[in-house]
Parts: structure tokens; sequence; C-alpha cells
């Protein structure tokens, strides 16, 4: 490691040989569950899991709904890699430490990064509950200069000038909206731009009707950093929000947010999201090498 923030190349090697050499999965797939959505990783068989605080290198969650547990297994025969519990940057974290784990996926082998969270819905049709396959994003840190590719550009991972116009997969997207209907559930899934905010607080009634001009359907505090860095080298990626809540988009209603009702919605929707997650790592066109 060189200072504080800066990490280089052989520090992500560091963390991926150590995994290497304690499992035998090889996977391709990479999760990162959201708020409350750790449960995606109870689907995965013969895991083997390892708490953050083991793996060197690894940063450590503390946000309450973030397990901090790396689980290794397989979703109907596809090997995965599940992160219960991510990083943000508002829990003290740089953005580079928040995504450090894509990186060391990326030297795993992994090939697609799926991303989950939990977020308040601006779009006034979405109801809470609802799930957003997520079509594009606005990354407002990224926009003021805020970014996890700031610094020297590692080539080795992808180019200074990465483009980001067609980032989220359109055929996985498709993929998961015929999932949506085979299951039954298209009543309660959007396709929607995602945007990411610093937090730690929820958004003021004025930020929140600004986001909604900018036409923005659902905001959170994470997402937009990994999918960056996961683009950047060359990943393809999946993205679902669950809809916690309905931002306050006005003075005389509407109830604030805390993150124990984010928690509460999560639990409804796990089952489907679990299943849904499931059935599109099985039909993913990928090469299953095992070790
Ligand atoms: O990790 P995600 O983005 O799912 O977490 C969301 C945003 C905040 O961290 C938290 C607020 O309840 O949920
Ligand atoms: N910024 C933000 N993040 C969330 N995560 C879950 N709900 C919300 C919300 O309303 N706003």
């Amino acid at each position: 490691m060189h200072s504080k923030d800066q990490i280089c190349h052989e520090d992500y090697q560091r963390t991926a040989s150590w995994l290497l050499s304690h499992t035998e999965h090889r996977p391709k797939v990479a999760i990162i569950c959201g708020s409350g959505l750790g449960m995606l990783a109870d689907a995965l068989k013969c895991q083997d899991s390892f708490p953050y605080s083991d793996i060197p290198g690894f940063p450590q969650s503390t946000v309450q709904g973030h397990a901090g547990r790396l689980v290794f297994g397989e979703l109907k025969g596809k090997t995965c890699v599940c992160m219960q519990g991510r990083f943000h940057m508002y829990e003290g974290h740089s953005l580079s430490k928040t995504t450090f784990p894509v990186r060391v996926f990326k030297l795993l082998g992994v090939e697609t990064l799926v991303v989950t969270n939990a977020a308040g819905s601006l779009a006034d049709s979405y109801q809470v509950g609802d799930i957003m396959i997520i079509k594009d994003h606005i990354n407002v840190l990224g926009l003021a200069g805020l970014n996890p590719l700031n610094g020297p550009n590692d080539d080795k991972f992808g180019p200074r000038f990465p483009p980001m116009s067609c980032v989220y997969d359109k055929d996985l997207r498709k993929m998961a909206f015929d999932l949506c209907k085979s299951m039954g559930v298209t009543q309660f899934v959007q396709e929607g731009v995602y945007c990411m905010v610093g937090g730690p607080n929820f958004e003021t009634v004025a930020e929140a009707r600004l986001l909604h001009r900018l036409g923005v359907d659902a905001v959170g505090m994470s997402t937009a950093p990994e999918v960056v860095v996961a683009s950047h080298c060359g990943m393809r990626v999946f993205g679902l929000s669950l809809i916690t809540n309905k931002v306050v988009k006005s003075y005389d209603d509407g109830e604030p947010v805390n993150h124990e009702a984010v928690l509460e919605v999560s639990k409804l929707r796990s089952q489907t999201l679990q299943s849904l997650v499931t059935e599109l790592v099985s039909q993913m066109d990928i090469n299953n090498n095992t070790a």
C-alpha cells in the first residue's frame, strides 16, 4: 500500500491470491448485496465464506444490514462470489476502498457484476416494494470530481478515459424482464435511472425535487462507483434497486424515511429478488471453469 488512499496493482493481486489459495471456487459472476439484501447469498450452494476481517486488504462493513462476509458458492451450477455487505463512502472509506473488491473480483476471473441496492423512489408511478432494473445511473459524486478512477490510471485494468454510455448490459436487462414475466411479477417491476448521492443523510425536499426534475427514478448512496470500476475493467454489469421508500417531495405530507424502515422493506421482496438473481445467473452465458 503506498499511501492511505492509493492502492496499487499488487494490493489487489495480494488479496486475490489469498482468496484463490483459500477456496477452490473460481467465480465468473460477482453479486454485491445492498442494504438488507444479504439473503441473496443464502441461495449459494457449497459455500466457502470469509468474514471481511479475515481477508487481507479488505475494508470492513460498518452499516446495519451489511453482514461483512464474502461468500463463494454455486447458483444452479454457476460459480459466484457474493458480497454480503458493501462499502459506502459515508462510512469514511475512500472511493477506491469502496470499490476495492470489484478489482479483486476481476483478478479472480469474474466477468459479470450484479449490483443490488436499496433506494428511495422519485418516480411518481413507483411503489414501495417495486424492483427497478437499472437502465442507467447519474453519479452525482462523479460529476463533481469524486471518482474511484481518479489518480494514476492502472492500464492493466482499463483505459484512462472509459466510455459510460452503455454500462448496464441490454441483453441482461431484457433477460431479467423476461424472467419477471415468467415469474408473474411484472406488476412491481420497473426499469429506470438510479442516482447515487453521498449520504448519509436522506434528501431534503428541495434536493428530492431537483433529482426528480433531473429524471432520476430512484436515489441511493452506493452502486455507481462499483459500476464505474467494473465497466472500466471490462466487466458486464447488471443492476437492481429495491424501492424501500418514496422520497419525500412535499413540505406538507410524506413519511420521513429511516434505515430501519429500509431494512424492513428489504425483507418483503427477499424471496423474489433471490429467485430473480438465481434464474438470471443460471441463464447467463458463462463458461464455468472450476479449479
Ligand atoms: O448499500 P445500499 O445502497 O443498498 O444502502 C442504502 C443506502 C444507504 O446505505 C442505506 C440507507 O438506508 O441503504
Ligand atoms: N439517498 C437515499 N438513499 C436511500 N436508500 C434507501 N432509501 C433511500 C433514500 O430515500 N435516499
